[in-house]
């Protein structure tokens, strides 16, 4: 991410902007679309759009690109939106029943003093007949789920409810997710130790991460309930002022926090490692946008899937905090409902059956 930064910063200085929009922030034009890995080592990937429309508000843009000595290409008419054909679930990388494995040895591991919190994960694989088509995807995600951060980056498509960082002229914006229930369970949430405690390693996390850099940092003492269609979250806004780092910069420097690998950091890096039979790819990484001035929206890669390159099936992943007194069933079932907004969003059912269908115990 330090080289995107750089890299970014460097050329997307250069460019030349002509602004007929009348709107001041097109100045910041052009923009980038990213998403890295969770590991360092997994390639990301990083587009600057031909052709961008961006939308703030009511206000819409039509930012056109042009790399010097290219030819820009006349923009083709999009192909009609097409549901996937007859979907199958198969069992991931992660089944069910290794992930309960790893969870068993995890627990082990915890109750002996190996880490606080570990953010385990799995996976399963939907299969279609015809290419998946991520527009109706995304397009779904974002009628179903309106209150997330909706992303098609590369092939992996996602509805996050976590950013990871919003940065906007200095002002830095995280909300921390930790702690879940199902829907109508908030209060019970709020009242549980366990997934306080849970909140409170991701919040704390973030705050360490960003306290070096910041002039001034705000985090609030309690949590607030996130309420989506498939799942409460225990939830904090931190924010921060921070000069002279761009939305790179800071999501670099923030990314892993301990919602989505736990706590301390490279001891549940390694046991995560170890434990999780699939590789994450950008699943659970940083991914969004960035402008000429450095102000940018990343996102944590969540409620998501990547797809597999000839588009005729795709990964949806999943994962929860693991902590030493948490109870495999429940878990199992959040893991689940993690993995429904995409199971809709594909067309998929029931949901359930979906995921055990693809889950070979
Ligand atoms: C790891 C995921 O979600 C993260 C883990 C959470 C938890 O353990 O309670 C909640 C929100 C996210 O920070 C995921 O959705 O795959």
């Amino acid at each position: 991410m330090r080289e995107a930064s750089r890299q970014w910063a460097a050329g997307a200085a250069q460019a030349s902007v002509t602004n007929n929009s009348g709107y001041e922030w097109a100045n910041s034009a052009p923009f980038a679309i990213a998403s890295f890995g969770f590991a360092e080592q997994t390639p990301g990937f990083v587009a600057v759009p031909e052709i961008a429309v961006v939308r703030r508000g009511r206000e819409t843009v039509k930012v056109k690109v042009r790399r010097e000595g290219s030819h820009s290409s006349s923009p083709k008419t999009p192909e009609p939106l097409t549901r996937p054909a007859n979907l199958h679930t198969a069992p991931g990388r992660m089944t069910q029943g290794r992930w309960r494995a790893s969870l068993d040895e995890l627990l082990r591991a915890l109750r002996a003093g190996a880490a606080s919190k570990v953010v385990l994960s799995r996976d399963i694989l939907v299969t279609s007949e015809s290419q998946i088509d991520e527009r109706l995807l995304a397009s779904n995600l974002h009628d179903r789920y309106p209150s997330t951060w909706v992303f098609a980056a590369g092939g992996l498509i996602g509805a996050t409810p976590e950013m990871l960082a919003s940065v906007q002229n200095g002002t830095v914006r995280s909300r921390v997710l930790a702690g879940t229930a199902s829907p109508g369970a908030g209060r019970e949430l709020l009242e549980s130790v366990k997934n306080r405690n849970e909140h409170h390693f991701a919040v704390e996390s973030v705050a360490r991460a960003l306290a070096p850099l910041a002039e001034e940092l705000y985090v609030p003492a309690d949590p607030f309930l996130l309420e989506l269609p498939n799942v409460v979250h225990l939830a904090t806004d931190v924010t921060a002022q921070i000069s002279g780092a761009s939305a790179l910069d800071i999501a670099g420097a923030l990314h892993p926090t301990a919602a989505v690998c736990g706590t301390p950091t490279a001891l549940a890096f390694d046991l995560l490692r170890r434990l999780e039979g699939t590789e994450r790819g950008r699943y659970s990484g940083p991914v969004g946008w960035i402008d000429r001035t450095g102000s940018g929206e990343f996102g944590i890669a969540l409620r998501c899937g990547q797809l597999e390159q000839d588009r005729r099936a795709i990964r949806l992943f999943a994962g929860g905090g693991i902590m030493p007194d948490s109870i495999p069933s429940v878990e199992l079932a959040e893991t689940s409902a993690k993995m429904r907004p995409m199971l809709e969003a594909l067309g998929v059912e029931d949901s359930r059956a979906a995921d055990l269908s693809g889950a070979e115990l």
